[in-house]
């Protein structure tokens, strides 16, 4: 994976010395005024590249399903009249086509259609031959390689600007955000292409404008790369999204109230601190390894005696009663309630895991 050529935010066709590179625009273009008037107010905020929905994937039928092709003329209005560089979303090789055509500058594909690799697929043929920025966003579901397989499938025909937008995983619980964040892949797939640049989106993270600057600061403290920000003249009156939409001088504002911190410290002393205390951690690290052995070690006794005994090896009512004292103390420490509900249904998990292998040796 790491000899992927993908090229950095510097071979886009804008100037990107200021971190991060933010795309921001309506959700969707509704008519030319509100295309025109976005445009100009995302050009006073000194963002480079303007975006806009032409065609919006909807969850339901019967809400408003994108302005179409037409809307490509206003993007190249935009383009004429602000010189910001312009990008929408595709979802098949028409769109493509049609994009290419109206000299759209950058292209992103969308949640849903990167869930299904026979739209990538199509959209990867179209673009052969067109070396333009193609940003990718999460899968709905939260499957890393899906989101990687995309990537591929792009790279696979000739292209090496491409990004990661990360949007969120869509849930079924009721969460503090409309998608949930599960920031461990992005970080995942950090790891596995690191020369990948990765966009944060908090308007589809959040769904709300008011929780904006919380999860884009996060973004800037895991270093991702750029912004991706709905925002529209007239929020509340926006045709889609508009509890997460904001206009144009509150994104400035939120902009600027963003901490930048360095990826790197460059300076000894911060460094050996650093040092210092990450030996700690890897201490902790080999010691909480330890543990978890000798507790599989039990876990594995209890196997052997299960099996003589003939007993299942779940034991609900012990694991239960495991859960929700873990919980209290753990909350008591200070760790949230996801954390101490993945970290025990983990153990929990391995656990069985061995003593099935114990029960049917
Ligand atoms: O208490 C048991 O019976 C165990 O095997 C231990 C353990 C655990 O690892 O905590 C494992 C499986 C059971 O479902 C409950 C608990």
């Amino acid at each position: 994976m790491k000899d992927m050529d993908i090229k950095p935010l510097s071979s886009w066709p804008i100037d990107v010395s200021t971190r991060p590179l933010v795309i921001a625009g309506p959700c969707s273009a509704e008519t030319e005024e509100q295309v025109m008037d976005a445009a100009r107010g995302i050009k006073a905020a000194g963002i480079p590249i303007f975006r806009a929905g032409i065609w919006k994937p909807r969850t339901r039928p019967n809400s408003f399903e994108g302005i179409g092709a037409k809307g490509l003329i206003w993007l190249q209005k935009v383009k004429e009249e602000t010189g910001l560089i312009t990008a929408t979303e595709v979802a098949n090789a028409r769109h493509v086509e049609l994009a290419l055509g109206a000299g759209v500058d950058i292209l992103w594909i969308g949640a849903r259609t990167t869930v299904n690799p026979f739209a990538v697929q199509e959209i990867a043929d179209a673009l052969r031959g067109h070396d333009i920025p193609v940003l990718v966003k999460n899968p709905i579901n939260p499957d890393l390689e899906l989101w990687m397989g995309a990537i591929e499938r792009l790279h696979a025909v000739g292209l090496t600007r491409l990004a990661a937008i990360h949007r969120g995983f869509s849930t079924y619980q009721k969460l503090k955000y409309r998608n949930d964040p599960q920031w461990q892949i992005p970080i995942e797939l950090k790891r596995r292409m690191p020369q990948l640049p990765i966009f944060c989106d908090p308007s589809h993270i959040t769904g709300d404008r008011d929780l904006l600057d919380e999860v884009a600061q996060k973004s800037m403290d895991l270093n991702y790369e750029g912004l991706i920000i709905e925002s529209h003249c007239k929020p509340e009156e926006a045709w889609s999204d508009a509890k997460q939409q904001l206009t144009p001088v509150a994104l400035k504002e939120l902009l600027a109230n963003l901490v930048l911190r360095d990826p790197e410290a460059g300076n000894e002393l911060v460094d050996n601190t650093l040092g210092e205390l990450r030996h700690l951690i890897d201490d902790f690290d080999q010691k909480l390894l330890e543990l978890l052995e000798n507790r599989m070690q039990v876990a594995k006794t209890i196997g052997h005696y299960k099996k003589e005994n003939n007993i299942t090896v779940l034991q609900n009512k012990r694991w239960g009663s495991i859960l929700e004292k873990s919980m209290e103390n753990g909350k008591k420490k200070g760790f949230s309630e996801q954390f101490i509900n993945s970290l025990f249904k983990a153990i929990h998990q391995e656990s069985i895991n061995q003593q099935e292998e114990i029960m049917n040796s």
